[in-house]
């Protein structure tokens, strides 16, 4: 499989605090990746440097084999990489007026194509379009922001805690959710402290302090003494 991302020897930090070391990364077209780590492992200092929202200090990014280490976080988007943050949408706006932004690149006509494919894709949404994203339950809020990063046409969609704020049924809703959203060779990377999202990984990636302590197929990674004894206790206790 020939690699779509490829994030070698990152270097990066906060003001001096380096957080980052070193860091590798690779998301092959169509695969998806979760990255685990607990908080403060620095998922969302690589994921925000990824799409060019937090400065490089050292280290290469290439993206379909270009190099997008120096370009604005706008090129990156055009060039295929969408980002829902831990946000994800705008509450105060429309479902239909998050849709547009996302698809803020695209000429008029496919805009409303991509639109009427969510719609198709998505029919919670279609409901009342107008109404304001904080109408929508947590899940479909999640799924108003899957359905926004996807309007672009992205290659790879980056996540960061899709699980943030929801209650256990609307986590299993958002799994339902991008398990359906894949297909069509788009590949994923989400950041998650939740193994649940495992379920859905072709591979694993696990940083601690800002370091890749272990990766794998996920059937590998659950055999991991480490890996086993931070994160699948947890999934015991979750029941
Ligand atoms: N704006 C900031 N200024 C200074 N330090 C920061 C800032 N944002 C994050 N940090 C620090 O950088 C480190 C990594 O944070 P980061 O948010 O990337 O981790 P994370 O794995 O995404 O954790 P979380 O799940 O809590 O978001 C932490 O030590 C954090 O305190």
């Amino acid at each position: 499989m020939s690699a779509l991302l490829e994030m070698q020897g990152i270097d990066t930090g906060h003001d001096r605090l380096q957080v980052l070391w070193k860091t590798d990364l690779r998301v092959d077209e169509g695969e998806a990746v979760v990255l685990l780590g607990a908080n403060g492992a620095g998922k969302t200092t690589l994921l925000r440097t990824l799409v060019g929202l937090h400065p490089l200090w050292g280290g290469s990014i290439h993206f379909a084999g270009e190099d997008i280490a120096r370009l604005p976080s706008a090129r990156r988007i055009r060039a295929g990489i969408a980002y829902m943050s831990e946000l994800g949408v705008f509450p105060d706006l429309s479902i239909a007026d998050n849709l547009a932004l996302g698809g803020y690149f695209l000429s008029a006509a496919e805009r409303r194509t991509q639109r009427r494919q969510m719609f198709e894709r998505f029919p919670d949404l279609a409901r009342r379009p107008r109404a304001a994203a904080r109408s929508l339950s947590g899940g479909q809020r999640k799924m108003l922001g899957v359905a926004k990063a996807l309007m672009g046409r992205p290659r790879l969609l980056v996540m960061d805690e899709p699980s943030a704020g929801l209650s256990p049924k609307f986590v299993n809703e958002v799994i339902d959710i991008l398990r359906h959203a894949g297909g069509d060779g788009l590949a994923m990377l989400i950041a998650e402290q939740n193994v649940r999202f495992l379920d859905l990984a072709d591979r694993g990636v696990v940083l601690d302090g800002g370091r890749v302590a272990a990766e794998g197929p996920v059937a590998a990674l659950k055999q991991d003494d480490a890996v086993r004894r931070a994160y699948f206790g947890m999934l015991a206790a979750e029941g």
